[in-house]
């Protein structure tokens, strides 16, 4: 369903950042010669029916990958194929294939939950109906009922993510992108999400789902693929990855395949 291939791409520093790096050591070897290379080289896949977990720490070039995936930005180098279809050359038909959510919300604020997911979905082209039928399950699903009426700017931050999904799924995309969907949240909102990504398990939908949260991964995702300065450094079975250490846990697993030291 979704295939990534020797994915990569640079940054071309700005004035002011280049004259700061000048003359100075290169303390990143992601650090070009008036570039930066956020992501090397990145390979993995997802199937329908699966969620792949991404992890890395900090600045690993997860949100970058994931950017380029959702047709923001442009790879460098590298292949993005969503059935087949690769994103760069066909970018319409990989916009109405995923459904992408950020932290960022993109919410209207003045407008109601409702009105919000009802806006995006008329931007999809879908019916008065298909809206209301779809409204009515998601916001089911996400416990949402209680503040669809509600503006966007007096929702609490679990509200807000969990309308910023529903705006999300509004078209029923074949590919979901969760990037970092639970940051911030309490443990009761974070689980109605993890329940929420949890249901499109075995279905026809591929979701990729990027988290700090090595519980969440362990219970929800079969594969994972972790990178670290922008490289994959593992893709395949969760429990072969976490069988990889002696103490078969994936938390010492993920320690010993990343650079520990934060670069800057
Ligand atoms: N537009 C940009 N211009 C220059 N550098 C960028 C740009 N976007 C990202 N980067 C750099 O690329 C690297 C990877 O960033 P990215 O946001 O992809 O990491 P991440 O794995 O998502 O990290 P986090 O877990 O902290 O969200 C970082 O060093 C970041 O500063």
């Amino acid at each position: 369903m979704i295939e990534i291939k020797d994915l990569a791409k640079t940054f071309a520093y700005d004035k002011k950042e280049a004259k700061k790096k000048k003359g100075k050591a290169v303390t990143d070897p992601r650090e070009g010669d008036g570039v930066f290379h956020a992501v090397k080289n990145v390979s993995f896949n997802c199937n329908a029916g699966e969620v792949l977990g991404l992890l890395g720490p900090n600045g690993a070039g997860k949100t970058t990958t994931l950017r380029m995936l959702s047709t923001a930005i442009q790879p460098t180098a590298g292949h993005i194929l969503i059935n087949g279809h690769d994103v760069t050359k066909e970018p319409r038909y990989a916009q109405k294939q995923i459904g992408f959510l950020s932290g960022k919300t993109g919410l209207y604020h003045r407008l109601s939950v409702r009105e919000n997911v009802a806006y995006f979905g008329r931007m999809h082209g879908l019916s008065r109906q298909q809206i209301d039928e779809r409204i009515e399950k998601i916001f089911t699903m996400l416990d949402m009922h209680s503040f669809s009426g509600k503006r966007a700017d007096d929702l609490s931050t679990g509200m807000m993510q969990r309308a910023s999904i529903a705006r999300a799924v509004i078209h029923e995309p074949k590919v979901l992108v969760f990037d970092e969907p639970t940051t911030g949240l309490d443990v009761i909102s974070a689980k109605t999400v993890l329940d929420f990504i949890d249901s499109y398990k075995g279905s026809e939908m591929a979701v990729i789902f990027s988290t700090h949260h090595l519980h969440e991964v362990e219970k929800l995702c079969d594969r994972v693929c972790l990178i670290d300065l922008g490289e994959t450094k593992f893709f395949g079975p969760t429990k072969e990855f976490a069988a990889s250490t002696e103490s078969g846990s994936l938390y010492d697993a993920f320690l010993a395949s990343v650079n520990k030291k934060e670069v800057a």
